[in-house]
C-alpha cells in the first residue's frame, strides 16, 4: 500500500471530524497543532462547521490568526497530548470559545509528526466531571476520594448557586475530625446535634439541601474521614503562623489554611463575594475551582505573599 500523506491524511480525519460535528448536533471543531497546516483548505472543507485552533507554537498561532481562526494559546511545557488536549478545553472554555456543556470534536495527533492523525468526541460536562475526580485524586491524604469528592461538589454547588438568591459562603474540614473539633469551638448552635448517624451522613441528599441551608450561618463544618458531619456553625482556632496565602482572601481563608496546616484535615472554602472554592492541604491552596457558566473550571494556582 503507497504511504498517505499528511496532507491527504489530514483531510481525510477533517472530512470525518466535520460528519462527527454535524451528527453531534453542529458541534465545534478543535484541533490541536504543533505545525500549521493548510487552514485555508481546511476551513474550505469545513464550511459552516467551527474551527478553534489550540497550539503553544506561535508559527501556528499566527497562521490562525492571519485566516481570522479563533486561537487557544497554550503555555510551552511538556505535557502529555491529553494533558495538553485538557488544557486547550479548558482555555477554551474561559476564553468563551466553548461552553461546558457542549459536546467538542478533537483533532489531534499522537504518532506523526505533521498534521493530525487522531479524532475524538469529547463530552464537556462529562471531561470536566472526570478533571475533578482526577485532581482530587492526586492529593495524598487518608481522606477517601469519595468523600472528599462529595464536600467538594457541595461547595461548587454551594458557591455557584448561592441560596434563595443570595450569595452564600461556607467552610468544610474534611478528615481528622477529633482534632479539627478540639482546635475549634461552637459558634452558633449545633444544628445536627441529637440527629441520627443516617441524618448525619453527607452522602443523604436531605443531609445535603440542610448543609445548603446551615451554611448561610457563621461557622465551619465538621466532616469525618466516612462522611458523617461530626458539627456545625464551629469557629476554627487553629495557629495561623507561617502561611502564605494570596492578596484579598480574609478570615475564613486564613482559618482554613492554619487549620490544614495543624492537622491531616482537608479544608474546602467556599468564598462568599466570588462563589470560588479552595481546598487547602498543609497550610497551602492545593486546588482551585472558579464558577463558571453552567460548569466548572479547574485552574491553576497562583500563590502571592499576604500583605501588610
Ligand atoms: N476562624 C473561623 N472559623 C470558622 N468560620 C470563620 C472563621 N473566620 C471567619 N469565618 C467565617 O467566614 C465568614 C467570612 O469572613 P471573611 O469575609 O473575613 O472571610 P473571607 O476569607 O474574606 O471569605 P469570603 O470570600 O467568603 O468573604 C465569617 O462570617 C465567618 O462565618
Amino acid at each position: 500500500m503507497p504511504p498517505v500523506s499528511s496532507q491527504d491524511r489530514d483531510l481525510s480525519l477533517l472530512t470525518a471530524a466535520k460528519r462527527a460535528a454535524l451528527d453531534a448536533g453542529g458541534a465545534p471543531v478543535l484541533a490541536l497543532l504543533d505545525v500549521p497546516p493548510d487552514f485555508a483548505a481546511w476551513t474550505d472543507l469545513l464550511k459552516r462547521t467551527r474551527l478553534i485552533v489550540a497550539s503553544d507554537r506561535p508559527v501556528v498561532q499566527n497562521a490562525a490568526r492571519a485566516v481570522e481562526l479563533p486561537v487557544v494559546a497554550l503555555q510551552h511545557e511538556p505535557q502529555t497530548r491529553q494533558t495538553q488536549l485538557s488544557q486547550a478545553l479548558l482555555e477554551a472554555i474561559a476564553d468563551d470559545l466553548l461552553a461546558s456543556g457542549d459536546t467538542v470534536v478533537c483533532l489531534y495527533s499522537l504518532f506523526e509528526k505533521h498534521g493530525v492523525d487522531s479524532l475524538s468526541v469529547v463530552s464537556l460536562a462529562d471531561h470536566l466531571s472526570r478533571l475533578t475526580s482526577r485532581d482530587l485524586r492526586r492529593l495524598d491524604t487518608q481522606v477517601p476520594l469519595e468523600t472528599l469528592r462529595q464536600v467538594v461538589d457541595l461547595a461548587v454547588e454551594i458557591g455557584h448557586e448561592g441560596r434563595e438568591g443570595k450569595k452564600v459562603g461556607a467552610l468544610f474540614a474534611v478528615g481528622d475530625h477529633e482534632r479539627v473539633m478540639a482546635l475549634s469551638h461552637e459558634q452558633v448552635h449545633d444544628p445536627f446535634r441529637g440527629y441520627s448517624r443516617k441524618d448525619r451522613l453527607i452522602r443523604n441528599p436531605r443531609v445535603q439541601e440542610s448543609i445548603k441551608e446551615i451554611a448561610q450561618m457563621d461557622g465551619a463544618f465538621v466532616v469525618g474521614s466516612d462522611g458523617l458531619m461530626h458539627g456545625a456553625g464551629r469557629n476554627l482556632n487553629a495557629p495561623a503562623e507561617g502561611l502564605t496565602l494570596s492578596k484579598g482572601l480574609g478570615a475564613r481563608h486564613w482559618a482554613a489554611a492554619a487549620m490544614s496546616k495543624v492537622t491531616d484535615a482537608i479544608l474546602v472554602a467556599v468564598s462568599e463575594s466570588t462563589g470560588t472554592v479552595r481546598v487547602f492541604q498543609n497550610g497551602r491552596v492545593v486546588l482551585r475551582i472558579e464558577p463558571v457558566e453552567r460548569g466548572l473550571r479547574w485552574s491553576e494556582l497562583h500563590t502571592e505573599p499576604p500583605s501588610d
